[in-house]
């Protein structure tokens, strides 16, 4: 061997071990800040609790599901080491008020800046999800507050029966009683049907048949997103590249066909033509009136933005509506009875009838606390932060997972039981609002929540009009974690129309 080989070799040695050195260092330090905070023991220096996480994945589970056997022996506040970053847990009703409504703490820069673009290509850009900067985002939710208004939303009632018309049509096709539907790959093409309609006056045709190519392509950047989001290393795994390229063509394709929607929009707003209020036409308006701020680039995120927000979010909330209620014959019976008495047969159902049905709202709920299909949501600490006599080192990520908070026993009584009761104003069980927020709380909270109540509420109530339905034998209760919650098997039923509707009194 060499002088120089050998002389090399220990110059490799020397930097290698340096950066081992530096790099324990810093995950001993990060740990130290954390060490006084209660939480389970790290399995293991390098990786703290993923491999944890990680089993309880292999066994069909979900990251929350892991959290929430955590709060069994830790409490409702705890930390969790995901390699050298460490975030804090928060399930205490209290705490998630403090961190969602009353500290004022933005959202993690470290979670939401992954939201932005999905292997490279511009995705949600910097719309309102995506969005970091306080400022800059508290001028575009201010706008667009004013369309989610639930008195602006309440004049797309008959787009929302209309919808719900083509879907029961749609199943009478199928409701043989032998034909198993999928409900989430149609309730999964509805909502995106019915937010194009009523958002962008675009029509994608009929439900029958293949899908149009803006839902296949988008589904396609959704599964990108949801990839990105779940495993970092699928973003440089050299054997995903062709997947990473059929994401980034696809989120051209969905952007570009949004643009030309706009370029479209305003030579036919040129010409004169007609066009309802719809979301389009605000958000051009206020490319207009604000152009410093509603540059081309940020009305598209925002475009794609309510889209995923909207579309799989309420599909998934339907399905696990349906199956809750198939599970458990005796809601399903009195909600059913509820819609015949007081909307009968109807064939437009208004908002004013919608309110008249107090048990679909409690089953819609309690649906939400079971599977709240936004899962969670992070939040920063910008100083150090004392948080039920916690203090919290400034920069770190607070947790709330909204799945864990509604299934812990210390927040809810018989958490795993159906009982939409619990939501009703006169019951005896009393818990924190802060212990169900599907729709998240304060400054950050779902903007569209008006626009899914009053959407799943008539189709669901539509769909009891019509039809009779039950699950699909042998189906499994796993949960799937695509961004949004999912059940795996995408509640499969089998539908019949219904003998008699009694008209309602
Ligand atoms: C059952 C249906 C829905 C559920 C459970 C749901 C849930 C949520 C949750 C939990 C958040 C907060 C996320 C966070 O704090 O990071 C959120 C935010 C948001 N949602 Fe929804 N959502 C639903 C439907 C919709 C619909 C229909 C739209 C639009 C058409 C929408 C648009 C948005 C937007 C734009 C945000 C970001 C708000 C902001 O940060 O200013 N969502 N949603």
């Amino acid at each position: 061997m060499s002088l120089l080989f050998v002389e090399f070799l220990g110059i490799v040695v020397a930097v290698s071990l340096c950066i081992l050195v530096t790099v324990v260092w810093h995950f001993h330090r990060q740990h130290q800040k954390y060490d006084h905070l209660p939480g389970p023991p790290r399995d293991s220096f390098w990786s703290g609790h993923i491999p944890s996480i990680a089993k309880v994945m292999a066994a069909g589970g979900i990251m929350d599901d892991y959290v929430l056997e955590t709060s069994k022996t830790h409490g409702l506040f705890f930390r969790l080491c995901l390699w050298n970053q460490v975030v804090v847990v928060v399930l205490d009703p209290d705490c998630i008020k403090d961190v969602l409504v009353t500290g004022n703490h933005p959202k993690s820069k470290r979670i939401y800046s992954r939201t932005g673009s999905i292997f490279g290509a511009r995705f949600l850009g910097q719309g309102l999800e995506s969005q970091i900067d306080n400022k800059h985002w508290i001028l575009q939710r201010m706008h667009f507050d004013q369309w989610f208004k639930p008195n602006f939303i309440r004049q797309f009632a008959s787009e929302f029966n209309e919808f719900a018309d083509c879907f029961t049509e749609y199943l009478e096709t199928y409701a043989d009683n032998k034909t198993e539907i999928h409900t989430l790959h149609s309730f999964n093409k509805l909502t995106m049907h019915l937010l194009y309609k009523v958002a962008f006056n675009i029509d994608m045709g009929s439900l029958h048949g293949e899908n149009h190519p803006v839902v296949t392509k988008m589904k396609k950047a959704l599964t990108g997103f949801a990839a990105q989001l779940s495993n970092p290393l699928v973003a440089v795994n050299p054997f995903k590249w062709r997947f990473r390229r059929d994401v980034q063509k696809a989120i051209h394709f969905v952007r570009g066909n949004a643009r030309q929607e706009m370029i479209d929009r305003n030579v036919a707003k040129r010409n004169g033509d007609y066009f309802p209020h719809d979301l389009l036409e605000y958000i051009m308006d206020l490319k207009e009136k604000y152009p410093s701020v509603m540059t081309d680039d940020i009305l598209l995120d925002n475009v794609l933005t309510f889209i995923l927000g909207g579309q799989e979010t309420s599909a998934n909330t339907m399905s696990f509506m349906l199956d809750l209620l198939g599970r458990n014959p005796e809601c399903y019976k009195k909600l059913q009875r509820e819609i015949d008495e007081n909307v009968g047969a109807v064939s437009v159902i208004s908002l004013n009838e919608i309110e008249k049905l107090p048990y679909l709202d409690m089953v819609l709920k309690e649906t939400l606390r079971l599977y709240p299909v936004g899962k969670g949501t992070f939040r920063e600490t910008i100083k150090d932060y004392n948080l039920g006599g916690h203090l919290i080192p400034a920069g770190t990520d607070m947790m709330v997972s909204f799945y864990a908070t509604s299934r812990a026993e210390q927040n809810v009584r018989d958490p795993t039981k159906f009982s939409p009761e619990r939501f009703h104003i006169d019951s005896s069980e009393k818990f924190s609002k802060y212990a169900s927020t599907p729709f998240s709380a304060g400054p950050h909270t779902c903007i569209g929540k008006k626009f899914a109540e009053i959407q799943i509420k008539i189709t669901i109530a539509k769909i009891m009009q019509n039809f009779d339905f039950e699950l699909v034998t042998g189906q499994s209760c796993d949960l799937a974690d695509n961004a949004v919650l999912q059940a795996k098997d995408g509640v499969k039923c089998f539908f019949r129309p219904r003998e008699t509707v009694s008209a309602a009194s």
